[in-house]
């Protein structure tokens, strides 16, 4: 692989999260390198979507430390992860049907937006400027994404991976440096699969994006990834490189052996 990995970005210590008397999560550490692309992989109920909403600050562990580019994060919120260049996808789509494929990604771009709606009605200087730049950068990104032909077309009507690929673009618009995938693949045929894949990797060579991924398909799992960890009723039992992890008996056993 051309891209290098870098120093450790992210660092999850001792993560512990309850929901009443539920532990999703026990004491899990790991870490993430920059330009890896490290996969979470478990089977249902693992913890995996958790973690991933610990790390962009929609759920607070009880105990531990997590740490981004050095600063230790106390009250994460999601819009402060926005800010610091956390973006993310979700495992049930979470876009604006009635709205274009071109509006959607643009709304990746709010929090860039420093003009106000009012100076953007009008056009005003630095506005349109703004405007102009927000446009380009969300048309490098349909393009990247081979979706030119559908730009104007409502999300509602795309077929279910190409809604995969449009929420990967708004993630993108963002300009991420930590890109959180949950289940980019789910519910997708092969060829879809192959296509996200290929973005997928795309992204991280073209861009040097880190992606912290979570996903079912093994088979892609240990294609694509730097590293992967495995998670387990909320603890964690395997983390290494694919091939360490696949060979790891609890692994076998846990996860590889069910019918995920
Ligand atoms: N908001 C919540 N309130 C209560 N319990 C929750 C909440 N979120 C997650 N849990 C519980 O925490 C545990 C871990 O769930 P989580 O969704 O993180 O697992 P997962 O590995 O992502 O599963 P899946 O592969 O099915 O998406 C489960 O027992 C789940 O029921």
């Amino acid at each position: 692989m051309a891209r290098e990995i870098g120093d450790v970005v992210l660092k999850m210590e001792g993560i512990s999260l309850s929901f009443g008397g539920v532990k999703a999560l026990t004491n899990i550490s790991f870490d993430v390198r920059e330009h890896e692309i490290r996969s979470i992989i478990g089977p249902n109920g693992a913890g995996k979507s958790s973690m991933l909403n610990v790390i962009n600050g929609v759920y607070h562990p009880q105990e531990g430390q997590v740490t981004f580019r050095g600063e230790v994060r106390r009250d994460m919120e999601p819009h402060k992860a926005a800010k610091q260049g956390i973006a993310r996808t979700f495992q049930n789509i979470a876009l604006f049907k009635g709205m274009s494929v071109l509006d959607n990604i643009m709304t990746g771009r709010n929090l860039k937006m420093t003009c106000n709606l009012f100076q953007h009605a009008l056009h005003w200087g630095a506005a349109r400027k703004e405007e102009i730049e927000h446009r380009r950068k969300v048309e490098e990104v349909i393009d990247f994404l081979e979706i030119q032909s559908i730009r104007k077309t409502p999300v509602g009507r795309l077929p279910y991976g190409l809604q995969k690929r449009v929420e990967l673009g708004r993630a993108l618009a963002a300009e991420p440096s930590l890109l959180l995938l949950d289940e980019p693949m789910a519910g997708m045929n092969v060829e879809e699969k192959q296509d996200m894949c290929r973005f997928i990797l795309d992204v991280n060579d073209q861009f040097g994006t880190t992606i912290v991924l979570i996903e079912h398909d093994m088979g892609v799992v240990m294609d694509i990834s730097d590293r992967v960890v495995v998670l387990d009723y909320g603890k964690k039992i395997g983390d290494g490189e694919p091939d360490e992890v696949k060979n790891n008996p609890d692994v076998i056993s846990a996860y590889l052996g069910t019918s995920h």
